[in-house]
């Protein structure tokens, strides 16, 4: 028997853990090796997922589920092990990457559209049979002055609705992600524009979510906070918390049962900071957890620097951080604890 979908959602959003996303396609994960001088080969992107799943104990305690990209979820560890048993093993949920990336949106320079939806039903039922429960799709919203547009959003929302709509008929329960960019160009919005736009995209995601009929029972959130432009960073820790909070209220019906952050480019503990601020503060309808990718890997990635010799302090530092991050999930994370470590 399948399991309901609600299930599996309220499984990703249980208390005190959160999603690793770990989904990085093969253009983004060139990036994060070359940043620490490693080959972006077969075997190097296994070793270097395998090292974060076997970190047993921050797995089972603090990740409820893991987003793979297509090669991860096919690939099987040193000894043989399929990846996606190491995670099940754990208790986490394996979950998959099915958008094609965003691309160069038609007669809007500037701004992007999520391809994928070609052929994404017949994806999705070899997902569920290679073992994915939850799925992700990012939308990519530009912001500037005078972006995004109309047009583009809606482009964005429609696809992100379609794509929910045809993993909830496949027994998958998707990620709903529309990011405004924090680290784009010219990326020197204020905290007030930040909301105004994501205020604007998710009211746009969610009327055509009821379009195409998805149950918003059987759906996770993944939103960026609302926050500051790279370029122009000043807004407090207790404004970005309040910020976001207020704008999530006003627009993500109760029924949605959690939303899980991406972490955008903010710093691993700036990251960690905000979700605890808003946990601490907040009285909500929903969990509010973590769905990080830099903010969960980048310390481990740069104490593992490709060396097997260093697997263990690279699952220490990844540990650390699952353990931050958890904590963060329920409110009761703070500066200290990061100093102690
Ligand atoms: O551009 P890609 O390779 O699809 O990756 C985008 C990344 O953004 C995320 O959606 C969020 O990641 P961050 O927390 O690092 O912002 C990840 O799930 C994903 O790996």
């Amino acid at each position: 028997m399948s399991e309901r979908l609600e299930d599996i959602a309220g499984a990703m959003v249980a208390s005190g853990k959160g999603i690793l996303a770990a989904d990085e396609s093969s253009g983004t994960i060139k990036k994060r090796f070359d940043s620490i001088g490693v080959e972006s080969t077969e075997e190097n992107r296994r070793d270097y997922r395998e090292m974060l799943f076997r970190a047993d104990e921050a797995m089972r305690k603090y990740i409820s589920g893991v987003i793979l990209f297509d090669e991860t979820l096919r690939q099987k560890a040193a000894d043989g092990t399929p990846l996606v048993e190491i995670i099940r093993n754990t208790g986490a949920v394996p979950g998959i990457k099915v958008d094609g990336g965003a691309k160069d949106l038609a007669a809007f320079p500037g701004e992007k559209v999520t391809e994928g939806l070609d052929g994404l039903r017949d994806r999705l039922s070899e997902y569920y049979g290679l073992g994915a429960r939850f799925a992700k799709w990012r939308g990519v919203i530009a912001i500037s002055d005078v972006l995004p547009n109309r047009g583009a959003v809606r482009a964005n929302a429609q696809a992100l609705a379609r794509y929910a709509a045809l993993c909830q008929e496949a027994g998958i329960v998707p990620i709903v992600e529309p990011e405004i960019l924090m680290d784009g160009e010219p990326g020197d919005h204020s905290v007030d524009r930040c909301y105004e736009v994501t205020q604007e995209v998710l009211r746009a995601v969610f009327a055509e979510l009821f379009n195409a009929r998805v149950s918003l029972e059987g759906m996770v959130l993944k939103p960026n906070m609302v926050i500051d432009g790279k370029n122009a960073r000043k807004a407090s820790v207790e404004e970005i918390a309040e910020k976001t909070v207020r704008c999530l209220r006003a627009t993500v019906p109760a029924s949605v049962p959690g939303i899980a952050f991406l972490s955008g480019g903010q710093s691993d503990e700036e990251a960690t900071a905000h979700l605890s601020a808003m946990n601490a503060a907040y009285d909500m309808p929903w969990q509010l957890t973590f769905s990080y990718g830099r903010a969960l890997q980048a310390a481990c990635l740069q104490a593992w620097g490709g060396k097997p010799e260093n697997v263990a302090a690279g699952q220490r530092a990844f540990s650390h951080r699952a353990r931050m991050n958890g904590l963060a999930a329920t409110g009761n994370w703070n500066r200290d604890l990061e100093q102690a470590a």
